[in-house]
């Protein structure tokens, strides 16, 4: 089976989230089941100097707005189809805004001519090539499957997955005639959304399945409270909807061979733990110390409940935590971590930036994460956690709540437990969770079950990518039927 993947990032190529990881690792886990997965990118900068470009598979004289030409590539054990079009994608910055943050102005042209060419794709543009699935992921794949239901591919069955339904690509009315839609996608089936133009809505209604990356979002989104103003939509389509949890890479992410950890270990060696823990205090200039050290490795926004955490910090530190930072994103967030490191010399550490190696290194020496999220459609540093033996303590909300087994009594006493979880999103139950946390420490015994039983947590892709195959498969033979 041939799946064409269109999506905005690719670990190791580029990567701004959890998207990212999940677009690099489900190829490889796809081909272990007998499914080729190849994957249009964009071409930017760090795309374009992973491969040398030959002849290329098609070209654009003007794609909206400049040349545009689709390469093929193949690197880091991936199959790419790669978009490069230097009007829109060879520019300084971020994969969606400046080096600022300011979103680029043209976002909307930019994803729409990656639509246009992930359409033509699947329509059979390039010799040789006809997938039997396309696969878009989030708004800046979207628009592929509007481009294919109004022309270019219609009979290609397709799946959109939702990884975040808080990022939409919402756009005035006015770009419509810049689309090159028919007049009648303008509609409330098709991509008006809200009197403008919805991409991640235009997907959602074209494509033949939606998945989103838990069980429980999956459930979430159908809710007002979590829909975002979708859940009507995605209600109406709720036969058509499933939750497909994440898994991660096991070899990228692998304690024993790990070569961003100061020492690599098994569940069978934890105490060589300590040496990154050392490591961990020396890099967030932390006092050494025998407590635990808790940390956090995440974007710095309101999803992730960091103006949850920040309020009872003091409280974290009084009980006797020690907390380990790594982070960027909203401006005032950072600010008030900092501040707290100032407060806490030796006691908490911060690290603004984006630092895959070092997120490696705490989840090696770390003794749990924290990970209050609002909302989490799947969530991967708990799964990180997990797999390293640092136990994490997660808000019970999307794949949080469906990938960690709270230590209550039950589960300790039946051997099951991997972490806590609590609710409702406030200060006063994530600080009851870290005194839990706290508690549990104390008892080596204890705490060491915790970590052992989440190293034995099947993490990898190999049931969810399974899952998506049953998926492709039912959707392959629909279509038979119905043709
Ligand atoms: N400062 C930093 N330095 C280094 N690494 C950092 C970092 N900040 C974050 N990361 C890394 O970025 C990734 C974040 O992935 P998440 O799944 O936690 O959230 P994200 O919201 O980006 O993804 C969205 O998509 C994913 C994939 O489906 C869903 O799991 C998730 O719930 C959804 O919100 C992880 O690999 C993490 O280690």
């Amino acid at each position: 089976m041939q799946v064409l993947s269109v999506t905005p990032e690719i670990f190791p190529l580029v990567k701004t989230g959890g998207l990212a990881d999940v677009a690099g690792a489900l190829p490889l886990a796809l081909a272990g089941q007998g499914v080729s997965m190849r994957s249009l990118v964009p071409g930017y900068p760090a795309v374009m100097a992973a491969f040398n470009k030959k002849k290329p598979l098609l070209a654009y004289p003007d794609l909206h707005g400049g040349k545009a030409a689709v390469y093929s590539a193949e690197t880091a054990g991936l199959d790419l189809f790669v978009l490069d079009a230097p009007h829109l994608f060879d520019r300084v910055g971020g994969p969606y805004g400046d080096a600022t943050g300011a979103d680029w102005p043209d976002n909307w042209r930019r994803f729409a001519a990656l639509g246009v060419v992930g359409a033509d794709l699947a329509g059979g543009r390039v010799a040789g090539y006809a997938p039997d699935i396309v696969h878009a992921h989030d708004w800046q794949a979207a628009m592929t499957l509007a481009y294919m239901r109004y022309g270019r591919a219609p009979s290609v069955p397709s799946v959109m997955t939702v990884h975040n339904l808080a990022f939409q690509g919402s756009f005035p009315a006015s770009i419509f005639p810049q689309l090159g839609l028919p007049d009648n996608a303008m509609t409330l089936d098709g991509v008006e959304y809200y009197g403008g133009v919805g991409f991640l809505k235009a997907g959602l209604q074209a494509a033949s399945a939606i998945t989103t990356v838990s069980p429980t979002y999956a459930q979430e989104i159908r809710t007002p409270a979590f829909g975002m103003g979708l859940d009507g939509l995605i209600n109406l389509r709720a036969g058509d909807l499933h939750g497909i949890v994440n898994g991660i890479d096991v070899e990228i992410w692998n304690p024993e061979t790990d070569g961003h950890v100061a020492a690599a270990y098994s569940a069978k060696t934890l105490s060589a733990r300590a040496a990154n823990k050392r490591a961990v205090e020396e890099r967030f200039n932390l006092d050494h110390g025998a407590g635990p050290i808790f940390c956090v490795v995440s974007r710095l926004t309101w999803q992730k409940g960091m103006d949850i955490l920040i309020p009872i910090l003091d409280q974290i530190v009084a009980s006797g935590g020690r907390l380990a930072v790594l982070g960027s994103g909203d401006q005032g967030l950072e600010g008030a971590l900092l501040a707290a490191a100032a407060r806490h010399r030796g006691r908490v550490g911060v690290v603004i930036g984006y630092d895959e190696a070092l997120s490696h290194l705490m989840q090696g020496g770390c003794d749990a994460i924290l990970i209050p999220s609002r909302f989490e459609p799947c969530g991967l540093t708990q799964l990180y956690g997990l797999r390293y033996g640092c136990v994490p303590i997660v808000a019970r909300t999307g794949g949080l709540a469906d990938t960690v087994i709270d230590a209550n009594e039950a589960a300790l006493s039946a051997g099951v437990a991997t972490g806590f979880q609590f609710a409702p999103e406030s200060g006063d139950a994530l600080l009851h969770a870290v005194r839990r946390a706290l508690r549990a420490y104390s008892e080596p015994v204890v705490w060491q079950a915790l970590q052992l039983q989440g190293m034995k947590a099947d993490v990898s892709w190999d049931r969810s990518a399974a899952r998506y195959v049953e998926l492709y498969n039912s959707l392959i033979s629909k279509q038979t039927v119905d043709q």
